[in-house]
């Protein structure tokens, strides 16, 4: 068989049934039809009948640890909240990572159950919400998933200059891991419609997300002085920087 169009294809990188997608930033690895129609639908059907802050804009409900900023830990004060039982299928495989204590047989082992997230975070986004461009801590938490369900939306990465719109459709997975973890910010605009790149508008829907933290074993060694927490506090850099997380 002629290789020639797959090669393309055996240049993106596969991380657990996630393919690399070839842009800039690197890192960013992508699963579409993570789960079916039906299956969202009944979610969505789920979340609406959940207790959510009573206010307006983005809406955020936590489960599993809480993260502590001031021990740099989970906070041995805030009990673990138990997974709900619609969520627990919802949980990518992940191996477990960056445990070098770890014996090779423990790994193997975890390689095939996977470590469960230490936080999901589901988040609501009325039609108009965003979130600002931010990075998610590089010293509490390591690689970064999210779940996106509803309404297809944009999202823009930003390195200086340089943005780059990633859209968010509805039942597709992404993780965010290298680059586009630590270099690159991400965020969503807060605008009502968004400019695709063939030249239509599209209006923004309502949208869900489910992103699942793990926390980070050992310290972040990326050294970037703008982006990383652990950079910064090192370097006695004090001002907080752009972060939701
Ligand atoms: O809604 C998303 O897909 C991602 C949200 C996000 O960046 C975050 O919660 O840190
Ligand atoms: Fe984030």
């Amino acid at each position: 068989m002629d290789n020639h169009e797959n090669h393309d294809h055996d240049n993106l990188h596969c991380l657990f049934g996630l393919h690399e997608l070839p842009i800039e930033p690197h890192g960013l690895f992508w699963q579409d039809d993570f789960i079916t129609p039906e299956h969202e639908t009944q979610l969505l059907s789920i979340f609406r009948s959940l207790d959510w802050p009573d206010r307006s804009g983005r809406l955020a409900l936590h489960y599993g640890y809480t993260f502590d900023y001031t021990t740099f830990g989970v906070d041995p004060n805030v009990p673990f909240i138990p997974f709900p039982e619609w969520l627990i299928p919802l949980i990518p495989k992940v191996p477990q990572h960056n445990d070098k204590n770890q014996t090779s047989q423990a790994s193997q082992a975890s390689q095939e159950v996977g470590r469960p997230p230490d936080q999901v975070c589901l988040q609501y986004y009325p039609p108009g919400s965003g979130i600002p461009p931010h990075v998610d801590a590089h010293g509490a938490w390591d690689e970064l998933y999210a779940l996106s369900l509803g309404a297809p939306t944009l999202m823009e990465f930003r390195q200086g200059e340089r943005r780059v719109e990633v859209d968010l459709t509805p039942r597709s997975l992404m993780c965010m891991s290298g680059d586009s973890r630590l270099h690159w910010t991400h965020g969503i605009k807060k605008r009502k419609t968004d400019p695709l790149p063939d030249g239509r508008v599209r209006p923004r829907g309502e949208r869900w997300s489910l992103t699942y933290r793990w926390v980070r074993r050992g310290e972040c060694e990326c050294g970037d002085l703008a982006l990383c927490d652990v950079a910064r506090r090192r370097g006695g850099i004090e001002k907080e920087m752009r972060s939701v997380k």
